[in-house]
């Protein structure tokens, strides 16, 4: 089974970011213990600060994987093309927030990815990562 995981704008500065919001724990720490809690899964893991880059991986990805797990960071809330995007693909794709974006400021509730995903999980922190591939692995 291929999962690929996606985040997008400054989530390479988990674990260094806001960590009073974000946690202490940075992504790469995390995703060791992630593929050790999944062997039977091959993960891929891509990063970008770029709206097109994010756009290319989810079309190279979003037709052969089984699953994506995707935090689009701040452009979950400005990228209608991010939105298309998901919507265009075939492999079922999970949103996750590490932070409960429905507590924070107003902007933060508008999501242009939950209405195309599977399913969105927000608030729990990195832990969200890895309830959204049990729900990939389980659907
Ligand atoms: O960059 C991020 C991270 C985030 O997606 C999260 O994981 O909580 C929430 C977004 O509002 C924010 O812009």
């Amino acid at each position: 089974m291929q999962i690929a995981i996606i985040n997008g704008p400054n989530l390479n500065l988990l674990g260094k970011r806001e960590p009073g919001i974000y946690g202490s724990t940075s992504f790469e720490e995390y995703f060791v213990g992630l593929q050790a809690m999944f062997p039977a899964v091959s993960f891929h893991y891509f990063q970008s600060n770029v709206e097109g880059e994010l756009i290319n991986e989810i079309q190279r990805v979003g037709f052969s994987y089984d699953g994506i797990v995707i935090n689009p960071g701040g452009y979950t809330h400005t990228s209608i093309a991010l939105g298309d995007a998901i919507a265009a693909i075939t492999t079922p794709v999970v949103e996750v927030h590490v932070s409960n974006v429905h507590a924070r400021e107003d902007f933060r509730k508008i999501s242009h990815v939950s209405a195309k995903a599977k399913g969105t999980i927000a608030g729990l922190g990195l832990m969200g990562y890895e309830l959204a591939v049990r729900a990939l692995i389980e659907k």
